[in-house]
């Protein structure tokens, strides 16, 4: 991969905050719960629809927002579009795309796109994805809130990745380190919430959540959603897995929002852990974007596709007929963690 998309890009992608740590464990952190199947309950018809903010869908996975795309492949967050709609799969597109959002609303089609939302210093960029947001016909507004400044990433400041694909924001201008980690806006608080929803008259889903008492925060803020997130491992290092993490806030939260959760998901059995914990969906992020980087469209086609027949299988091999029979019943803390 390294060869295909050069280095500094590969270290960009794959790369997290610190030693990787958490990025490490985000994956391991799923492999630390163990399922506890039940028998014998006539799952011959499954359904692995979920509703998320109230609306039906064919599964219970989503396209993480992943910046600057086409450094992945040619055809970038296009391709990334196309091959999540062939599998009914919903994209967050994000801030910082290579493609406008217009144009990855076209290939979406029938599907359901979510915007993602920076909030930078210069409040007008920000305001500007709003716009395009509805403009294009994005569902939800997910406001990230783990980036008041950008985390120190090893492994990206050895090899220094410079954007060079032009995003929809910035007119021109390459987007260094420097600029990438220092545009966002650190004086962003609780209050600014509103603002954002107000203007985008869509559901606001927080993206980056950890603290159950920051859960009930995001409650009280109107969230319709929350993305239980540490960034894939790439703001802070040692901080918690998102697969650590969810339970709690699942039950601060207790009904009032949507929860979704994300890191290191990559199998089918990820997934039902995230659901049986009480999650309503899942994103996911590198293992799209390599799908991605491997094939485009079609890449990107196989991965999800593979993820949701590992899901469905899943489901049967625990004795459930759906994703709503999934519960904490059927997860044990592992006797191999
Ligand atoms: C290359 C890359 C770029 C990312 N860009 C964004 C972004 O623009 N906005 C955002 O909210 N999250 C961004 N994230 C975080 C992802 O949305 C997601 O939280 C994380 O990748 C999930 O972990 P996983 O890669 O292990 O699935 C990015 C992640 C990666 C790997
Ligand atoms: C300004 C950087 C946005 C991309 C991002 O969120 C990431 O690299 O994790």
């Amino acid at each position: 991969m390294r060869d295909r998309i050069g280095r500094a890009a590969h270290d960009y992608f794959a790369g997290g905050a610190g030693a990787e740590i958490t990025l490490r464990d985000n994956h391991a952190a799923w492999n630390r719960i163990a399922l506890a199947p039940r028998v014998l309950r006539g799952v011959g018809e499954r359904d692995t629809a979920v509703t998320l903010l109230g609306e039906r869908r064919r599964h219970p996975v989503l396209v993480a927002p992943m910046a600057y795309q086409r450094h992945a492949h040619d055809e970038g967050e296009l391709a990334m579009a196309r091959g999540a709609a062939a599998t009914g799969t919903p994209m967050i597109l994000s801030s910082q795309t290579t493609t406008a959002p217009a144009d990855v609303a076209r290939a979406m089609g029938e599907t359901a796109r979510w915007m993602q939302l920076y909030v930078f210093r210069d409040r007008a960029l920000s305001f500007e994805i709003v716009e395009a947001a509805r403009e294009g016909g994005y569902e939800a507004l997910v406001i990230t809130v783990d980036f008041p400044l950008g985390g120190r990433r090893d492994r990206e400041i050895a090899s220094g990745f410079t954007a060079t694909h032009p995003t929809f924001l910035n007119h021109g201008e390459n987007l260094s380190p420097d600029v990438r980690h220092t545009r966002h806006d650190p004086d962003l608080t609780w209050d600014d919430i509103a603002v954002f929803a107000e203007a985008s008259a869509l559901p606001v889903v927080l993206k980056g959540i950890l603290h159950p008492a920051d859960a009930e925060l995001a409650v009280q803020a109107g969230a319709a959603g929350l993305v239980v997130s540490n960034h894939g491992g790439r703001q802070l290092d040692t901080v918690v897995s998102g697969a650590d993490a969810l339970a709690p806030v699942i039950d601060a939260v207790d009904g009032r929002a949507d929860v979704l959760v994300d890191g290191g998901v990559r199998r089918g059995w990820d997934v039902a852990k995230a659901i049986a914990l009480g999650a309503n969906g899942v994103l996911v992020g590198r293992h799209a974007l390599w799908g991605l980087a491997r094939g485009g469209a079609e890449g990107v086609e196989r991965v999800l596709s593979d993820l949701v027949d590992e899901f469905d299988s899943t489901l049967a091999l625990l004795g459930c007929r759906t994703p709503d029979e999934l519960s904490r019943d059927h997860i044990l803390t592992a006797p191999w963690a």
